[in-house]
């Protein structure tokens, strides 16, 4: 398991850098067999630009992260001929853009737009390779929601499940029951798209399924 601090490289693999905090991303990572080098989480100012989309939102935040971390990255003996990966999820109702959600009237604001009806969720995989090259790929998932009931939505609140998630919900959380419909990759939503994200590393270069044979 990585850590901020060195971990251990003993198949001489290449290494790859995860500029996240989100368990969630570490996680989607490590069950397709991807074991990150190290974590590099990457804090970047997240207010949109005026007049900025959610893809380009998700793009600009995702390249940011990536780009920070490289930073730090490359003048770190160990790191310097790292693989960096990183990853932006903004949720969108019509051209509104939901923050992530901290507090929770936020969450409350969010689920009201979000109750009955269809959003969308974008998520950005940025990749740079060890020669720098920067990679990516913007992925959307339309998500539909039931009508919620004050009962669902009180309980929602109170669950705190909302919490530092994109759009304030989590799908692979107590929010899954309010999915009626989803067209797109589910990873996708909870925040690191996997099929896209394996092949941006596999065509650079990256032994996405080396691994695999150990666990077998
Ligand atoms: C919509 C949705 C989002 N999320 C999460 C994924 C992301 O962690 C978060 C969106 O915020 P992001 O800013 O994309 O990511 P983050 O700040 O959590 O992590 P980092 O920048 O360090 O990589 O919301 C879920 O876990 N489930 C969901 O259903």
């Amino acid at each position: 398991m990585a850590s901020s601090s060195d971990v251990s490289n003993p198949s001489g693999r290449p290494k790859l850098v995860l500029a996240s905090a989100s368990p969630r991303r570490l996680g989607l990572l490590q069950q397709a067999g991807i074991e990150p080098y190290a974590l590099l989480p990457a804090d970047v100012d997240e207010t949109p630009l005026k007049n900025e989309g959610a893809k380009d939102l998700a793009k600009r935040l995702a390249r940011s992260k990536a780009e920070v971390a490289r930073k730090v990255a490359r003048v770190r003996d160990d790191l310097k001929d790292a693989y960096i990966l990183s990853a932006d999820t903004v949720v969108v109702v019509g051209k509104r853009i939901l923050p992530k959600a901290e507090l929770v009237d936020e969450a409350a604001a969010c689920l009201r737009l979000l109750s009955g009806r269809a959003h969308r969720v974008y998520t950005s995989v940025c990749l740079i390779t060890p020669k720098d090259s920067v990679r990516e790929r913007l992925v959307e998932t339309r998500v539909r929601f039931k009508r919620l009931s004050r009962d669902e939505f009180e309980r929602y609140l109170a669950s705190g499940d909302w919490r530092g998630k994109a759009g304030g919900y989590a799908i692979q959380g107590l929010a899954g029951t309010f999915v009626i419909k989803l067209v797109g990759s589910y990873s996708n939503v909870v925040g690191l798209p996997l099929y896209e994200a394996a092949a941006l590393l596999d065509g650079e270069g990256y032994p996405v399924r080396s691994s695999w044979l150990d666990a077998a």
